[in-house]
């Protein structure tokens, strides 16, 4: 990683423990994907308990399955034909697969931020009012004030409060992706997940959305799939590591990336495969 004027080291963790399936936000229990017509499944008998009001980073190989798994949390994969599910995921103990549930509903809950920052072509502004709107919210007092805390949550506000009616186009990638959070965390979820959020951004651009990451946890559950290791060192509390479909090790990633419990955790962090 090159040198920068933000302070990494402003990055550090705060302690995590161990996570018990009680005081986890989200619980995936013997949780398999397959896609039809693929001989081995995606993910295959996922146990995980991922703690609230943390940052828990998945990491592995490529195909290994990570975007798969963190799909199922908002039941994104609903939306994929050839995509069957078994085993249970609970949202705060919820099963999110039980005939109650609104997938629209749980998609607020559970917000999710993609790879290539995705705004509306749309105003700043109507980008981050926008499920608002469609929660019925109307009067201008209230949007913008719920529009600017999340410009401020997301450390975009400083940049964009004199350019609110400028396209969200017209920002840059890195500005783009903190809108996006923005956006999502404007309808306020439990849990955001954020699926290499910073892959096709800058260093320096980076950084920030590290940072951003490192100051929501505060408020949010968060959930990242990164390729990169260094990425998930500095930001995340817990790792989970997968190897094709499986979950190999899940701790805490200090204690994952300095003494992993498996071998294969091992060979991977220290760059013998992958
Ligand atoms: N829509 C899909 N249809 C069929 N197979 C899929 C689909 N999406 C993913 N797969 C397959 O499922 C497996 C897991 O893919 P997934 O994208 O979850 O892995 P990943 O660890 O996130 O990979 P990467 O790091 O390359 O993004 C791979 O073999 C992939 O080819």
């Amino acid at each position: 990683m090159p040198e920068h004027s933000i302070n990494v080291q402003a990055l550090r963790r705060a302690p995590a423990q161990r996570v018990s399936a009680e005081g986890a936000a989200l619980v995936a229990e013997r949780l398999s994907l397959h896609y039809e017509g693929s001989a081995a499944p995606a993910l295959d008998r996922i146990d995980l308990a991922i703690p609230r009001q943390r940052v828990t980073a998945f990491i592995g190989p490529s195909g290994c399955g990570k975007s798969s798994l963190l799909r199922c949390f908002n039941r994104m994969n609903d939306l994929i034909e050839s995509c069957r599910i078994s085993g249970s995921i609970r949202l705060d103990g919820e099963d999110i697969h039980g005939p109650a549930v609104d997938v629209a509903s749980l998609r607020r809950r559970v917000g999710m931020v993609f790879q290539a920052p995705n705004p509306f072509p749309k105003t700043v502004y109507e980008n981050v009012a926008y499920g608002l709107r469609i929660q019925g919210i109307s009067r201008k007092r209230a949007l913008d004030e719920t529009v600017e805390k999340a410009l401020r949550a997301a450390a975009l506000w400083d940049e964009v409060k004199d350019r609110l009616d400028d396209s969200a186009l017209a920002l840059s990638g890195g500005q783009q992706q903190r809108l996006v959070i923005a956006r999502t965390i404007a309808v306020e979820p439990e849990v955001l997940l954020l699926d290499e959020p910073a892959s096709s951004l800058d260093p320096i651009s980076t950084l920030r959305i590290e940072e951003l990451i490192y100051e929501l946890k505060t408020r949010y559950t968060i959930v990242i799939v990164t390729h990169n290791m260094q990425q998930a060192a500095r930001v995340s509390d817990m790792t989970a590591f997968m190897y094709m479909g499986r979950l190999v090790e899940f701790g805490e990633t200090d204690t994952l990336f300095t003494n992993p419990e498996q071998r294969q955790t091992e060979d991977y962090i220290t760059g013998r495969y992958g």
